[in-house]
């Protein structure tokens, strides 16, 4: 399995199956993509979804331009949900209607999810099979359990074989990257300056690394954005002088 981040804006994620695993799925690409739930019957976590209920503290609506899908307009971001229980026969032609980037099988029929999987993968389109773990089709993803700070994203996946244990080792990591976020903006705000003031390569490179690796630059930035950078203009300045 090779780890991608994808960006999937403009691009339409269909989850068959409206259960609480169905909910999780939607929720996890609704920060990213056009959702649409297929099925017959819906967890609340989705109707709330539908309502844009969380939407707006989440920021998932930048660079959404269409609003086509959205039925009432006021919920740019919402899951769209589809109440029909399509057959294994049918599903296909779901896929064509709908034309998504990633299928998801959520359904607790095992038919309908082989269908979801055999259709998607005949038109080349990436599926997310949830109710099989091990290994996977050429074709098939897994989705990771993550972890974000700002523009910084951990995903985490033991190749399908134990998703308990993706959930715990996120539960770790979760408070391992606290402040990456700010720490990523500094860092990569300070590496354009060095740049900018035509610091020579390898001085440019150790100011950095030893910028992202000081405990007294993440100490700083817990304070406060201009104590971290004042600790790492020290910091900078013992590279340079050297
Ligand atoms: C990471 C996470 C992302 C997400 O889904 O959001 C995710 N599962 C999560 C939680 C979780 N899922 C399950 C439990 C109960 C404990 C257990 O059974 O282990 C728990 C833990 C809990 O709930 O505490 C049950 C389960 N999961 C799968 C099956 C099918 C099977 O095993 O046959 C069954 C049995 C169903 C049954 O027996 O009925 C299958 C998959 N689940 C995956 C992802 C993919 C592999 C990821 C990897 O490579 O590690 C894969 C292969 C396909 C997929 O769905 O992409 C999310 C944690 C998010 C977070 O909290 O951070
Ligand atoms: N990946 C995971 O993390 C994970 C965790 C638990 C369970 N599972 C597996 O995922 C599947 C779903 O789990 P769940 O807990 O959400 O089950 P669930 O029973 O709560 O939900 C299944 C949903 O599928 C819908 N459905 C049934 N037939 C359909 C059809 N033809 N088309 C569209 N939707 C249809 C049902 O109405 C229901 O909303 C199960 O097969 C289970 O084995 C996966």
């Amino acid at each position: 399995m090779t780890p991608l981040y994808h960006d999937l804006s403009d691009e339409t994620v269909v989850v068959f199956g409206g259960g609480s695993v169905g909910a999780r799925k939607a929720r996890g690409f609704d920060e990213a993509a056009r959702v649409v739930v297929v099925s017959p019957a819906f967890d609340e976590r989705l109707l709330s979804l539908a309502a844009g209920v969380g939407n707006e503290e989440r920021g998932n609506n930048e660079g959404r331009d269409d609003e086509d899908h959205d039925d009432d307009g006021d919920h740019d971001g919402a899951v769209e949900l589809v109440r029909a229980a399509p057959g294994a026969g049918d599903v296909a032609e779901w896929i064509d209607r709908l034309a998504p980037a990633v299928a998801v099988a959520a359904t607790d029929d095992a038919a309908v999810n082989a269908a979801v999987e055999s259709a998607a993968l005949d038109r080349g389109i990436l599926v997310n099979r949830t109710d099989v773990s091990g290994g996977r089709d050429p074709g098939s993803v897994v989705v990771p359990a993550t972890v974000e700070d700002d523009q910084v994203t951990v995903a985490l996946s033991t190749g399908g074989t134990s998703p308990a244990l993706a959930k715990a080792l996120r539960e770790r990591i979760e408070a391992e990257i606290e402040g990456a976020g700010a720490m990523a903006a500094l860092s990569g705000e300070i590496r354009e300056e060095l740049k900018a003031a035509d610091v020579p390569p390898e001085k440019r490179r150790e100011a950095v690394r030893r910028v992202v690796r000081s405990r007294g630059v993440w100490k700083g930035l817990q304070k406060g954005r201009s104590y971290g950078r004042q600790e790492a203009d020290t910091v900078i300045e013992e590279v340079l002088d050297r």
